[in-house]
Parts: C-alpha cells; structure tokens; sequence
C-alpha cells in the first residue's frame, strides 16, 4: 500500500460513523480554519500598520488597532493551534483502538497456528502505532495540509493587492519545492521502509531475550546476549543514519530552489520599492508570507523523517491485518458426539521442511485414542490437522461430515479443542486460570477435584485468589498440568485432544485423570492423547502410531506390537532392539 493510500484509508475511517471521531474532526476543521485566517490575516495587519505610520494621517486608535490584531492574530493562531491538539488525540486514542484490537484480532488465531509465529513482532509493531498515528495526523496531515492552504490564501491575497509577477514567482518556488519534496520522498520511502524493518527488528529481539531472562543469567550469557542486542541496535542507528542521509539530500534540493525563488522575489521588490511601485508596508507583507511559508516549511524535513517510518509502521499493521483477515462462514458444527474423519490429509512446514503425508484414519465418537511415536515425528502436527489448527495442503478432516476448515475459528475451537504441549497462563489469579472459558464448572467442583488429584500436599487448602505470576511461574511444572486438567474436566466438546498434558503427573494421578476426562459426557467425548507412557498405550482403545511424518500404524496397543516391528520397538529398551 502506497504512502497516500495509507493516509486515504485513514482518513476513510476518521470520517467513518463506527469510529466516533467525525465530531473531532468537525471541530479540528473549524479550529484549523481559524489558526490559517489568523496565519494570513497577522501580516496584513503589520502591512497596515507599516503603512500608517508611513502615510501622511495616522489615527493612535488606528494604530492601535492594527498593533492590536497583529499580536492578537499571533497569539491566538498559537492558542487555537494548541485546542486543536484535543482533537488530534481523541482522533488517535480511537484509530489506535481499532488498528489494535483489529490487528489482534488478525494475529491471535495466526500464532496459534505457529508456523510463522508473529507473537514478538506484533507488540512492537502496535507499541509503536500510537506515535505513530500522532505523527501522521498531527504532522502530515495537520501540518503540511495547513501550510499548502495558508500558501493558496497568502498567493490570493498578495494577488489582490500586488503585482501578478509576485505571486507569478511565488507559486514557481512552491511548485519547484514541491517538485523537490515529491521526488526526495520516493527515496526516502526506501530508507523509511528499512528504518521501521529495523525497528521492529529490535522491538522482537529485546522482547525474545527478556522472555528468555531465566536461559540468559542461569547459563551466564548476559554479555554475549547483550552483544548481540548491541548488534541489532547499531543495524538499526545505521539504517536511521542513511534515511537521514537521504533527507539532507533533498532538505539541499528543496531549499536550493526555495532560496533562488525568495533572492528573485526580494531583488524584484526592493527595486519595486526604490522606484516607489511599492509601500514598504507590502514589501513587509511580501516578505513576512515568503517566510511564513519557510518556517513550516523547513520542519517538514523533520516530519517526514518521522512520518516517513510511522507511515511505514500503520501500513505494516493494514497490511498484517489485512493479510490475516479471517473468512467468515456460517458452518456451526457438531454440539454432541461426533466422529472424526481424516481424508488423505498432507502438510509441510515449508519448502525441504518436515511434512506429514497422507494420513488418513476414522475415529469413532466416544473413543479413548493415544498418538504414539519418537520425538519429531510428526504427533504434534497431526494433532493440530485434527484439531483445524494447521490447515492441510490437501485432504481434509470431518468432524461429523464437517469440515473443520469451513467452521469459524471462534466455533472451530469448541468443536475440537486442542491443548498444547506447553501451557501458557495469564498472569491473573488461580481462579480466572481455571475457570477460563469454555470450561462450565462451578469452582467448589474444581477444588474437590484438585483435593482428589493432591494439587497440594494434604492440608494446604486452595487459594483461588492467589496470582499465578508470568506464565503460572509460582506452581510447579506438575500443578500447572493439574491446573489445566482440571478447568479441561468442566469443558463440554465433542473431541479433546491433550498434546503431552499429563507428561509431568505421576502414573496414578494420570490414570485418575483419564478416568475423570473420559467419564464427563458419559463418555461421549472422543479423548485422544499424545504419549510417551506405555500405560496409556495400553489402556487406549486405538493407538495412532506416527514415524517420519506417516501413520505407520492403527488398532489396539496388542494389535500394533503383534503385527508392526517398529512399534514394538518403540517400546523395547536400546539394548533389547539389538
Ligand atoms: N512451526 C514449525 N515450523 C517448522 N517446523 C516445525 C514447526 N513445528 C514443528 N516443526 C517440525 O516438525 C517436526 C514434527 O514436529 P512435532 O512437534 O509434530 O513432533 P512430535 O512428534 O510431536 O515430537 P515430540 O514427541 O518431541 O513432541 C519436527 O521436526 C519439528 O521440528
């Protein structure tokens, strides 16, 4: 999306009725209004004055007059000018808001499926939008949209009462600025691109290296970690160095020819007022408009330094959000038992990436499944395909004759629910982990289940208000599994798969679990479980066995060791194989 695109959209969505802002902007117009009257009408009061007090009359109350309206002119475009910023950030609390929560929208569901995974990038890209859409608005489209009309109405009213060739050179020197500004800012846009890469750049390492504090101090890496943070940081002072480089370039082009426009216009009006064509007042007005118009004109260097990378920064969010943006279909699924059915389903990660390839497999509603097979096979994968959160490169799965691609996310996930490997925990208290939606269960059900599971050493009672800190870093590995296990029993779907969720309970505590998990329902709900314990094999009523991306096997754990020599094994010691 190009540079005006991006301001087009944004000012589409100011005007818009669902952002709010229309009354804002109505009064930012009305305010700007009277900060460019006041901008044309201080220096007509100073060619007023000038002169009177040139002429033959002058009238104290008219003297006072004009000194009156020129400082009143002066002061008051700065105060309205200062009103008017209310209005600009009410403009950029409510644009901020909706590209936030737009773009989260957008990245939730896409980090979840983590092939690509955005989860650093993002909180850079929208800690950055706010000062960034402060500069677009109050910078580009503020400022500069202020200047050109205070230029127009300057050029009208020097037409009005000077010679044409004045406003003849005038309007030539804009142009030829605005020539130099349009060129320069092509170039620009390429540093600004890079400038904002590398922004963002740092916003994910610095995030990736204070998420991994624990990695860094506990292995003694402080100095090479802050080497490498030093490193990123210097690529991105080189990369603003350069986009400053290309701005001085044209700040040369743009006041070269805004120089030769105001030595013609002086020379060309201090003749005029040494032959007595012209009052030394108009030769005052002439020249305070010419650099009135240099002033704003010379900050826009700064401003498009800065726009140039907060444009870069909102069309990263437009372009993210628009690239996620989620198909809306009415498909609901199934609400009770379902089956679930794998028709040729094959994925890759990516080009000479891991694959699974054609899988297919039926699993009855209600049935206790267990994926098996060594680390990096695939189990994982396959259980996101299961679950829709992968979406395969062909074949499809059916959650009861539907298929799982065409159900929206929101519905997709209570239909089938995966559970991750890794657990993540809000940092909010017992209670909100546990009862986290879609889990149902009162809390009284919850406790007496985690009494049941020994969550704590007997006597310990429960404290539900207790903060869990960052990612439940104040229970063990073992409660964190009971934790989720637990608010899992309160969940009402038709299929649940666990991804390695009971990896860290002892052997009793996870067949209690299976027992609780398979009972809710009245065993209605398929349970399907990625293990590397023998027992759940064993008690599991069909046993997916998956090698190198394949379904190598199916059927029961007895079948599979009966007629499938790599599965058994699986099992075997190292020293039994031979
Ligand atoms: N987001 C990803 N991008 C690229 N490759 C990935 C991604 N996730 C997993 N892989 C790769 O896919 C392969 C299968 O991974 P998967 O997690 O499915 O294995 P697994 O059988 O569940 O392993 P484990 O038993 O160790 O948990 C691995 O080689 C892994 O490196």
């Amino acid at each position: 999306m190009k540079t005006f695109g991006t301001l087009a959209r944004l000012t589409r969505l100011m005007l818009s009725a669902g952002l709010g802002t229309r009354r804002s902007l109505v009064n930012a117009f009305g305010l700007e209004a009277v900060v460019i009257s006041m901008g044309v009408a201080g220096p007509y009061a100073l060619k007023l004055l000038i002169d009177a007090l040139d002429g033959p009359a002058r009238s104290p109350l008219q003297l006072v007059l004009f000194i009156l309206l020129f400082v009143g002119c002066w002061a008051g475009a700065s105060i309205v000018e200062t009103a008017r910023l209310a209005c600009t950030a009410d403009m950029v609390d409510a644009l901020a808001r909706h590209f936030t929560t737009q773009a989260l929208a957008a990245a939730l569901p896409d980090i979840t499926a983590a092939r690509d995974s955005q989860s650093g990038r993002v909180p850079g890209m929208l800690e950055r939008l706010p000062y960034s859409l402060t500069l677009v608005v109050e910078g580009l489209i503020w400022r500069l949209g202020p200047v050109f009309l205070q230029a127009i109405a300057s050029l009208a009213v020097i037409a009005s009462l000077i010679q044409p060739r004045y406003v003849l050179v005038l309007a030539l020197t804009l142009l030829g600025f605005v020539g130099a500004t349009w060129i320069g800012a092509r170039r620009h846009r390429v540093h600004a691109d890079a400038t904002n890469a590398a922004a963002s750049h740092v916003s994910r390492t610095i995030g990736d290296i204070v998420r991994n504090a624990r990695r860094v101090v506990l292995n003694g890496a402080l100095d090479r970690e802050l080497r490498y943070a030093d490193d990123i940081l210097r690529a991105k002072r080189q990369a603003t160095a350069s986009m400053y480089r290309s701005l001085t370039v044209m700040a040369a082009l743009q006041f070269c020819i805004f120089g030769v426009g105001l030595v013609a216009l002086l020379m060309l009006a201090g003749l005029d007022v040494g032959n007595g064509h012209m009052t030394a007042g108009d030769f005052v007005l002439l020249q305070t408009y010419a650099f009135r118009l240099t002033v704003p004109l010379s900050a826009l260097g700064y401003i498009l330094a800065q726009a140039g990378v907060a444009i870069a920064n909102i069309r990263d969010v437009l372009a993210f959000t628009n690239a996620h943006e989620v198909p809306r279909t009415t498909q609901l699924g199934p609400t009770g038992a379902a089956d679930l059915t794998v028709e040729d389903v094959s994925f890759c990660y990516g080009d000479n990436m891991p694959a699974i390839n054609g899988v297919s497999l039926f699993i009855p509603a209600g049935r206790f499944v267990a994926i098996v097979g060594p680390n990096g096979s695939g189990k994982s994968t396959l259980a996101q395909l299961l679950a829709g959160v992968l979406t395969p490169s062909s074949g499809k799965v059916e959650i009861a004759g539907v298929d799982i691609a065409t159900i929206p996310w929101e519905k997709r996930h209570r239909n089938i629910l995966y559970a991750p490997q890794f657990i993540g925990l809000f940092n909010r208290s017992l209670r909100e982990n546990i009862l986290y939606p879609p889990a149902s269960q009162a809390i009284h059900e919850v406790e007496k289940l985690l009494n049941v599971w020994r969550f704590y050493e007997p006597g310990r009672p429960i404290d539900f208000e207790m903060e869990l800190g960052e990612q439940g870093e104040r229970l063990s590995g073992g409660q964190i599994q009971k934790l989720e296990l637990a608010r899992l029993a309160g969940v009402d779907v038709p299929v649940m798969i666990l991804d390695e969720s009971t990896s860290a309970l002892d052997p009793s505590s996870e067949a209690s679990v299976i027992t609780r998990l398979r009972s809710r329902a009245r065993n209605a709900t398929t349970l399907i479980m990625i293990t590397h314990r023998l027992a759940t094999a064993k008690a599991a009523e069909q046993v997916l066995f998956v090698r190198g991306g394949q379904l190598v096997g199916s059927g029961t754990h007895g079948e599979l060791m009966r007629r499938c020599a790599s599965y058994r094994n699986l099992w075997l010691a190292p020293k039994e194989r031979g």
